[in-house]
């Protein structure tokens, strides 16, 4: 490996204690919420079939009207303290909440800019009425910040001339002014998650975005960003040009979730995803696809099997409501989690070989072992192999302790745990398997000699 001034600054997972809090969520909830959910996918009668939070981009969106779209937000219906119950009922252990997206509007009363929430009719800070219910409700707050600045002069997606280079040294402190005043006003923040990183003339400032990561983790000890916020001296993003991860933990899993162990290469990561294909601010047209609770509960176990957690985003409208379709979602998820929370709290991979009926997650701190079952075998059978010296002893339903499942030989190190469930299995369920370390004696199963 070569050496870098701006590259990864630590080789490995972090092992403090908050990041150790950070390893253990599970589950997560992200709000996207601003000035776009007044239009909600909508111009003048005509549908944006893009993602809502990014309408001003669109071709039929004039600027200008947009950028007084603010003067019209007054989200009467808007109750934090109802957004973090709700949170809290599903279950979610973090929320990650937009304070400024790509148009740059602050739902904080920032003093570097005047397109801000205290300008719109609605007046007060946002930020600190969901930072404080949150708090309230023992969520962990993390703050999403977007680099990218549609409504700041100095910002450019490139720098092509010396006036740009000149205007964006104004965007840097500008941007840098911002973030220490969202640590400075909200103290209990646990980590920023930037977005928005991509463009060129970002990626050229690998030293001073190095030195500002620094300057705000020395402002909250502890403080944890992921991998999107920086790049490196050669302009090399989420892993630097040794290919070390750059940040706390990886957030290149936007709206997809590794297949395998090997695809997260040893890093912590997380995974932000959206009910419809690709809305993240309000859309009120959902087209394509909505995601079920089940689908949605199979990401998030999905997610802790391989090491992750799953972030989960709302996009409350133009009042400040929380739509029918994502209560509904935040309902079921969160009665599956009252019953199963112990299979994603605190757990993570285990080192047995995947199988179809659906995914294993072992506890950290106990080593107690989970089959979250999402596919029924017709045989009921459900397999299982085994490490070497490993045995399985013991297998019940977590809601039914008392439950003991048969567990037959099958191969070397190879099981079935068979189930017939009484009732039609409308939801994904889990079985606890015990085990003993031992020296295995072979048995009537020795591996041929070939
Ligand atoms: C978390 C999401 N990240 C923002 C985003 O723009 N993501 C990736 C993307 C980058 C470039 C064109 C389309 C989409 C979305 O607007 C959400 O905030």
């Amino acid at each position: 490996s070569i050496t870098l001034k701006h590259g990864a600054h630590r080789l490995g997972k972090r092992t403090d204690k908050q990041m150790q809090t950070w390893r253990n969520y599970g589950l997560g909830q992200f709000i996207h919420w601003g000035v776009y959910a007044i239009p909600g996918g909508h111009w003048e009668g005509k549908y944006y079939p893009g993602a809502a939070e990014w309408i001003r981009s669109w071709k039929e969106m004039p600027k200008e009207a947009y950028d007084n779209l603010y003067k019209q937000f007054n989200p009467e219906k808007f109750n934090a303290r109802g957004w973090a119950k709700q949170a809290k009922e599903m279950g979610a252990k973090y929320v990650i909440i937009t304070t400024k997206h790509h148009d740059g509007f602050c739902l904080w009363p920032s003093k570097y800019t005047d397109y801000t929430i205290a300008k719109s009719p609605y007046k007060k800070d946002i930020i600190g009425q969901l930072v404080d219910a949150y708090d309230a409700e023992g969520i962990d707050v993390y703050l999403y910040f977007s680099i990218i600045d549609w409504n700041h002069p100095g910002y450019r997606s490139s720098l092509k001339t010396e006036a740009d280079r000149k205007e964006y040294e104004d965007f840097k402190t500008f941007t840098r002014n911002q973030l220490v005043e969202l640590l400075e006003r909200y103290p209990s923040t646990k980590g920023l998650w930037f977005d928005g990183s991509w463009d060129k003339a970002w990626i050229e400032q690998a030293e001073f975005a190095d030195e500002l990561g620094r300057e705000l983790r020395e402002m909250i000890p502890g403080l944890i960003i992921g991998s999107r916020f920086r790049a490196d001296e050669n302009g090399n993003r989420h892993f630097d040009t040794n290919g070390d991860m750059m940040g706390d933990y990886e957030q290149g899993w936007e709206r997809k979730i590794p297949e395998t162990i090997e695809d997260i290469h040893g890093n912590d990561w997380d995974c932000v995803m959206t009910i419809p294909e690709n809305q993240w601010g309000y859309h009120s047209d959902w087209k394509g696809h909505v995601k079920t609770s089940n689908e949605l509960i199979e990401m998030l176990v999905k997610s802790v099997s391989l090491d992750g957690n799953f972030v989960l985003n709302f996009g409350p409208d133009g009042e400040g409501n929380i739509r029918p379709e994502e209560t509904k979602l935040a309902a079921e998820i969160g009665a599956w989690m009252d019953v199963n929370k112990e299979v994603v709290y605190g757990c993570g991979y285990l080192d047995w070989k995947k199988q179809d009926w659906g995914y294993y997650t072992v506890n950290r701190e106990t080593g107690k072992k989970y089959m979250v079952v999402f596919n029924m075998p017709v045989s009921g059978a459900l397999r299982v192999k085994v490490p070497d010296n490993t045995r399985p002893d013991k297998a019940y339903l977590l809601e039914q302790p008392e439950s003991d499942i048969t567990i037959e030989e099958i191969h070397r190190n190879e099981y079935f745990v068979h189930y017939k469930p009484m009732t039609p299995v409308k939801k994904p369920f889990v079985i606890v398997i015990e085990t003993t370390e031992s020296d295995a004696d072979e048995g009537h199963y020795q591996k041929a000699k070939t």
